[in-house]
């Protein structure tokens, strides 16, 4: 099943970012959003993933097949590496966590409290997550944030992965990563309608 978007618009703050947005994903692809800073990448993934609602328009194929990696990492800081894949492999009633542990370079860290972390590597686990949910759409906001080349190197082949497994990946990023596979989408800036008062609408 594809993920489908229909003439979206989207607002952040009440104001409209994005509109007139029409783009489909298929199983076994990718497609990376490009933008300036600002103009509604994040919004335009958070409508998708269903943490706000559409100004316009309608996304098909998301809800329960979306698996979303924010800004924020949202670890268990109190955890250990192992714990906090337990767990979110538990809310997504799956078990095993041990490719998403190899496929990050978490095992010598499996112990570790995730508190205890350094930003790159809290990365690696939170993007670890991904891999443990059974989720087929991974909708990624700036996933590299923080990781070191040969961590973006195995977050690429995760990605990887995943789409030759039937999966997709939807994610904002301003960085190469290497997916030769990955399609573009550039998200353009919001053009408001022309107001038009009823004075004007008589000369019309
Ligand atoms: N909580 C908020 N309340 C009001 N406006 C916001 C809020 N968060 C973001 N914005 C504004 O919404 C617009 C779109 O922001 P968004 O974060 O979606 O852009 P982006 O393309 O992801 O940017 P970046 O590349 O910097 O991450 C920006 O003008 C931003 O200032």
């Amino acid at each position: 099943m594809d993920l489908q978007v229909f003439d979206l618009a989207v607002a952040r703050g009440g104001v409209p970012v994005l509109e007139g947005l029409n783009f489909s994903l298929a199983e076994g692809r990718a497609l990376v959003l490009r933008g300036p800073n600002g103009s509604g990448k994040t919004t335009l993934l958070r409508t998708i993933a269903g943490l706000q609602p559409a100004l316009e328009g309608r996304v098909e194929g998301a809800g329960e097949r979306i698996a979303y990696a924010a800004h924020a990492d949202g670890l268990k800081t109190a955890l250990s590496v192992t714990e906090n894949l337990s767990f979110w492999a538990q809310v997504f009633g799956k078990e095993d966590i041990s490719a998403a542990l190899q496929g990050f370079d978490l095992v010598d860290l499996a112990h570790r409290p995730a508190g205890s972390l350094s930003a790159g590597q809290k990365r690696r686990l939170g993007l670890a997550r991904l891999m443990v949910t059974g989720r087929p759409v991974w909708v990624l906001d700036e996933p590299t944030v923080s990781l070191d080349a040969a961590s973006v190197a195995l977050f690429a082949e995760a990605v990887r992965g995943h789409l030759a497994a039937g999966g997709a990946a939807l994610m904002a990023t301003h960085i190469d990563l290497g997916l030769d596979e990955a399609e573009l989408f550039d998200v353009g800036p919001y053009k408001a309608k022309p107001r038009v008062s009823a004075q004007d609408e008589a000369f019309l």
